[in-house]
């Protein structure tokens, strides 16, 4: 049976600035159905479940395009240092005790907090126990892009085993839970994958016509030591490998990158995620994204992990987004509002490769979430666009679909024990 939710201001991102003032969306679990205006007829009516939403707003769910989830519980665990020494010092050792609990329960948590906060679509980068997560997946509802990352500094056969187990996860689950899970393939950066590794990962990704995830040119050290071993920034040293042109790149950070880059970048068809807090807090610095947006890149968003960040709420990354590239550069309307909304959403759905998500129109999915416009901090309520730029906060989500299904209603989770996964997070990680 089809749902029909009525009454509520919907912004649909699906033409410039469309907003539906009052007017409802009707919609099952293969796509939505009819978005309009007004009230429904009584013929829109038949054959629905109906829900009133109350002059809530209603717009397509946030895409995180950059994350790794099993760290969640790394939280706070180092807050002072920069990356190559948190990496060493810090996480890697940290990693080294995780085991199947650990991990279920930090993903656990991970998904709370993206459901809380209005997220629909995140991507998860990393190495161990991903056919679990994407198993619990399924349950919980998101949808996900995954991948079985690889670090190359190893011997060549280890190197080929970890691309093989890459692929094989990659090849048996993509498409799985009817279409919410899609997989990529992922060398962690350049500095951990030697040339020919991904030489050899971006053939497969070809070969199997899957993307590629990997960060990239995060830190000042990172093109200063490339630069010293290679004698050129690695994305040129991609180009000139021909490994941009033919696949597709989802770039993590892109902080150190230069106008002849973006115009690369933007040649090759390749997509960037931006992860502006997580480069403040580790003092990467601050990636050039009105250099992207000019070159015409659609730009998407990340939080990288909790561990450099400290939280999952995609409305704040968003604002801190625009603000600093704002201050940055003296200018205010170089990164306009609205391609603050536009990056969080269907730019994440280009980033992805996952089509049929990220605006609301007929055929589209349903994966999409709804914000209470009473507080005090939306008054008054009028200009929408600007409040969810500059004013909301993921605690302001109340209804969390996807694939027309409700993850959470009225702040309730539907699929997931949030007290009991707290509970269990709080345990484990003393
Ligand atoms: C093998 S991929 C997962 C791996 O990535 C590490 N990581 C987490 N955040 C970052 C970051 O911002 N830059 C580089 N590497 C990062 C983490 O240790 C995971 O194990
Ligand atoms: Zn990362």
């Amino acid at each position: 049976m089809d749902t029909l939710i009525y009454n509520a201001t919907i912004i649909t991102m699906d033409e410039e600035e469309t907003v539906i003032d009052r007017g409802y969306i009707r919609f099952n679990e293969a796509s939505i159905v009819t978005i309009a205006e007004g009230e429904p007829t009584q013929e829109e009516k038949e054959g629905t479940v109906q829900r009133n939403a109350n002059g809530k707003w209603l717009m397509p769910g946030l895409v995180n395009t950059h994350g790794h989830p099993g760290m969640t519980l790394l939280r706070g665990i180092s807050d002072d240092q920069p990356l190559q020494e948190w990496l060493e010092q810090s996480i890697w050792p940290a990693e080294q005790q995780f085991n199947e609990r650990t991990l279920h329960v930090a993903r656990d948590v991970s998904m709370i907090e993206m459901i809380a906060s209005g997220t629909t679509a995140f991507v998860d980068m990393y190495h161990l126990g991903l056919p679990a997560f994407a198993n619990r997946i399924k349950e919980v509802g998101l949808r996900a892009t995954l991948m079985r990352s690889v670090i190359g500094l190893c011997s060549k056969e280890e190197q080929d085993e970890k691309l093989a187990e890459s692929l094989s996860f990659a090849t048996a689950f993509h498409g799985e839970a009817n279409g919410r899970i899609t997989t990529m393939l992922a060398p962690h950066a350049p500095y951990t994958c030697p040339p020919d590794y991904i030489d050899r990962i971006v053939e497969a990704a070809r070969d199997a016509d899957l993307p590629v995830h990997m960060h990239l040119a995060e830190t000042r050290k990172e093109i200063h030591d490339f630069m010293d071993q290679h004698g050129m920034h690695p994305l040129e040293l991609l180009e000139e490998r021909e490994l941009l042109a033919g696949t597709k790149w989802l770039f993590a950070h892109c902080v150190h990158m230069y106008e002849q880059h973006f115009e690369l970048i933007q040649q090759r068809g390749s997509m960037i995620s931006h992860n502006p807090m997580s480069n403040m807090k580790l003092g990467s610095g601050i990636a050039p994204v009105a250099s992207m947006l000019k070159h015409g890149i659609p730009v998407s968003i990340g939080t990288d992990s909790v561990a450099s960040n400290n939280h999952l709420d995609l409305f704040e990354e968003m604002r801190f987004a625009l603000l600093l590239q704002r201050g940055v550069n003296e200018q205010a309307d170089l990164v306009k509002t609205y391609e603050g909304l536009k990056m969080a959403t269907i730019n994440g759905s280009k980033a992805t490769y996952v089509n049929q998500v990220g605006a609301l129109r007929p055929g589209n999915e349903a994966d999409f979430i709804m914000l209470s416009p009473h507080q005090a901090h939306f008054l008054p309520e009028q200009r929408v666009l600007s409040h969810l730029v500059f004013s909301a906060k993921g605690t302001d989500v109340t209804d969390v679909f996807v694939q027309g299904k409700p993850l959470y209603r009225d702040k309730e989770f539907v699929t997931m024990d949030k007290e009991k996964i707290m509970a269990e997070a709080r345990s484990i990680s003393k």
